[in-house]
Formats: C-alpha cells, structure tokens, sequence
C-alpha cells in the first residue's frame, strides 16, 4: 500500500505531527514519548525508500517464551501491522536452500545469535516487498550488534518499543509446553537462551529506556489482559492507528 500511495494525506499525515502526536512527541501520558522521522537517510539508501510512506516501525523485545508472538498477532488484528519475526525469518531461510543454512540452524540449535548481517538482510527484504508501513519487528534487535546494524544499514531508529517483561519460572514454563516441534525449546537451550537473553538483549532493552522509547510491559497474565497494556501504546499514537 506504501509503495503506491501517492503524496497524500497519509503520508503528510506521517510526516507531520498533528496536535496529539506532538505533544506525545515531548513525553507522554503513558511514559512512552514518539518521535516522527522524515527518513531521508532511510530513504536515500534502499529501494523500499523510494516508497513515499515513512515506515512506522515497532520493536517488540522480550526473553524466550514471554509472549512475543502471542501478543503480536493480536496488535496485528486490531492495529493492522505486518509482523516480521525475526526468528521466523531465521528459520524459513534455513529450511530454503541458502548458504546459511547450516549455520543458522546451528546458532538456533545452541541458542546463539546470528551474526546481524543475515538478519539484518532478511527484515529488510521482507520490508522491502511489503504493501503495509507499518512493521512489528519481534525477537530483534537481540544484542547490540544487531541494532547498531540495523541502524547503519537501514538508517532508521523505531519509534517505540515495547518490552515484555516475564518472570525466568514462568518463561520456561512456557517454553517447555509450546509444542511447535521448536530445536530450541529444549531445557539445555532454554538455560542458553536465558543467558544470552541477560547478557546481550537486555542492553538494549535499557538503551531504549534511557532514549525514552520503551513501553515496558507486565507480561505476566491472560494473554488478553496483557493486550490491555499493549492497546492504549498504539491507541495514543495517531500514525500507529
Ligand atoms: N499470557 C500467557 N500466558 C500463558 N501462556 C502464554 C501467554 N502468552 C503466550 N503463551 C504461550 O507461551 C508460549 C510462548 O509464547 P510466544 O508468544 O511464542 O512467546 P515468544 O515469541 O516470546 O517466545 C506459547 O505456547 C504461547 O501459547
Ligand atoms: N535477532 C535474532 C532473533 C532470533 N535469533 C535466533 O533465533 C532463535 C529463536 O528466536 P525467536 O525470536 O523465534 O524465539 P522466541 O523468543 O520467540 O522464543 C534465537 O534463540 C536465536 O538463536 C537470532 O539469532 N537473532
Ligand atoms: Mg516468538
């Protein structure tokens, strides 16, 4: 849809902050202020920025099992985002003839993080072809390296990003019952996963705390009670909507 937009109203509606979205834009009632870009940068530098929609972009961060998923599909089903996982990514290009095949299902299988150059590559591809401006990036960035990748490359800072924060106990409870058939929700890769998780994403995590764009959520509860703290994140800000 981005890609044929015209110069219209939504796109000036991106660009330019109306009343509400500007004073969010100075903090905001839900602690979580917005910045609107005009993405030129992004926009010089890749194809998808010949698009004449500024993309509107999420990251949706968490530790293994706290509802990351769950929780987008429903963000999806009311607010209309295409929802890239990078973790999906990740596997549908290991189970593709790629050179990166082996290597990608061996950092899964350990609970490891691929080097940020494929997955950088494969969220912006899938961002490149996509009719919706609107992304949920989810499992990513998972360590340092990956945003400050993404960031180079694509030229662009989220707007928001949301955090569910889940107790270990309950995460692993989780993980061992999701029955996907998943290499990695094993206990041993469950005890990596939490560690890299510490260790490396959760310096992201206070990155954005500290630049003022995490939306930090009780992932604790009925998945529909947690979806009552993500709405009024998307509900406050007008391009989101
Ligand atoms: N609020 C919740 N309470 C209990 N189980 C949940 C909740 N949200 C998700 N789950 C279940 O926990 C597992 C992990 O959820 P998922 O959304 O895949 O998390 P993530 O993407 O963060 O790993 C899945 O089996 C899912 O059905
Ligand atoms: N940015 C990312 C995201 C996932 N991954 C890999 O993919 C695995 C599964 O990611 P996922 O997001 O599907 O996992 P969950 O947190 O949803 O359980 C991770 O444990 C990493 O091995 C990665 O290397 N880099
Ligand atoms: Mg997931």
């Amino acid at each position: 849809m981005w890609r044929r937009a015209t110069k219209s109203s939504l796109f000036l509606r991106l660009l330019k902050p109306s009343k509400h979205n500007a004073s969010l834009s100075q903090s905001s009632t839900n602690g979580f202020p917005f910045h609107i870009h005009t993405h030129t940068h992004f926009q010089e530098k890749h194809g998808i920025f010949s698009k004449e929609v500024a993309p509107f972009i999420t990251f949706v961060l968490g530790g293994p099992g706290s509802g990351k998923g769950t929780q987008c599909a429903k963000i999806v089903e009311t607010f209309g985002f295409n929802h890239l996982s990078a973790g999906d990514l990740l596997r549908r290009e290991m189970d593709s003839d790629s050179e990166y095949g082996s290597m990608i299902l061996n950092t899964i299988r350990e609970g490891n993080i691929v080097p940020s150059e494929v997955t950088v590559k494969l969220i912006l591809r899938e961002m490149e072809s996509s009719d919706n401006h609107k992304f949920l990036i989810d499992g990513f960035p998972r360590s340092e390296e990956n945003r400050i990748a993404f960031e180079k490359i694509s030229g662009v800072e989220p707007h928001m990003v949301l955090f569910f924060d889940c107790p270990e106990e309950e995460m692993v409870k989780r993980l061992l019952s999701r029955n996907q058939g998943r290499i990695d929700d094993n206990i041993d890769t469950i005890k990596n996963r939490l560690k890299v998780f510490e260790a490396l994403n959760l310096p992201v995590v206070e990155y954005y705390a500290k630049r003022g764009k995490l939306y930090r959520i009780n992932a604790v509860g009925t998945a529909d009670e947690i979806f009552e703290q993500v709405r009024p994140a998307f509900e406050a800000c007008e391009v989101a909507k």
